[in-house]
């Protein structure tokens, strides 16, 4: 394949338009479709979980995160922190909560994150916001039993970030057992002369040093024992491929615990869509998990994709 820096501009941008090549709907309808299903899991979510909405974790207006909490009476309580996705200037955690859906009754706590996008907020902003997200809901449930991060697209990129945090800057070192990366971006060098930085206006300074795969040895500094999951679609694009593909040998070369998962039948919106789905063997998945005892999230998200990867 063809280099990203050898791209004409339109080919990149192609590239980098993860509705173009949807092979369910056309682009506008790929996208209707994602917002619709994630808005409305998120209201399923609502209805099935104790919420706590809104809840502020730092002095900005957009600093704000819901919290879809189970009914349970384990001490064993794993809470994901989802970071949504839209390139960093679509979608706001009122999308985000889908994913409590088959989790709320496994006992998993789901916490879903504002940050502003652009072009209110710029890349150091967004980045700094979910870093501090993940301390103030550390802080706040230091009683959980593991703390797992999900990121889908632009939200996989800032879950990277936030693997890759020099926590010396912040209160505390957050402890992440598992990470899953779905269909992200990690070096956002290509996109800086395209579309998708016109809001963000990212100078290639702000480019590099909020790209993953540039701070992969402060990852391993801080995330050395995080277990990792790089997930992309079959039916991404082959430079959103690449862009896991990659980032995922530089974890591996380093030696970190990550897993690569190429998700069959799935395209850049559905990889993550599908994760509300009640038609997946959600009965499966809890002998699965109280069979393994632990890391209920991860190995819940992947049989949720049909994909039974044993984690633990
Ligand atoms: N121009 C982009 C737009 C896009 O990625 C997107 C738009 C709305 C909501 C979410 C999006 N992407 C990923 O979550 C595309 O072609 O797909």
């Amino acid at each position: 394949m063809m280099h990203w820096t050898k791209m004409k501009k339109d080919e990149l941008e192609r590239q980098y338009s993860p509705s173009w090549w949807s092979h369910r709907m056309s682009a506008d309808d790929v996208i209707k479709a994602h917002v619709k299903a994630l808005k409305e899991g998120t209201e399923q979510a609502r209805g099935l979980a104790q919420t706590l909405l809104n809840v502020p974790y730092g002095e900005g207006d957009g600093e704000k995160l819901d919290v879809y909490i189970p009914s349970t009476n384990s001490l064993d309580v794993p809470l994901v922190i989802y970071l949504h996705g839209g390139y960093w200037q679509f979608l706001s955690k009122e999308e985000s909560g889908f994913m409590a859906v088959p989790l709320v009754d496994k006992g998993v706590v789901v916490v879903a994150v504002d940050y502003d996008t652009a072009p209110k907020g710029s890349m150091d902003l967004m980045v700094s916001q979910v870093r501090r997200s993940v301390v103030s809901v550390v802080q706040q449930y230091s009683h959980i039993s593991g703390l797992y991060l999900c990121g889908h697209s632009a939200g996989a990129h800032l879950a990277a970030m936030v693997l890759s945090t020099d926590w010396s800057q912040y209160s505390i070192t957050p402890q992440i057992k598992g990470a899953f990366l779905v269909s992200g971006i990690y070096d956002l060098l290509p996109i800086l002369s395209t579309y998708i930085n016109e809001p963000l206006k990212m100078t290639e300074e702000v480019g590099v040093r909020n790209s993953p795969s540039k701070l992969v040895p402060q990852l391993k500094l801080s995330s050395s024992s995080c277990q990792i999951i790089v997930a992309v679609a079959e039916n991404d694009s082959p430079e959103f491929r690449k862009q896991s593909e990659e980032y995922y040998k530089t974890l591996e070369a380093s030696g970190l615990n990550v897993t690569m998962e190429d998700v069959a039948n799935t395209d850049h919106f559905n990889i993550i869509e599908q994760l509300v789905d009640g038609e997946y063997d959600l009965t499966k998945v809890h002998t699965f998990t109280k069979q393994k005892g632990s890391c209920h999230f991860l190995v819940s998200v992947f049989c949720l994709t049909n994909n039974y990867t044993i984690l633990t």
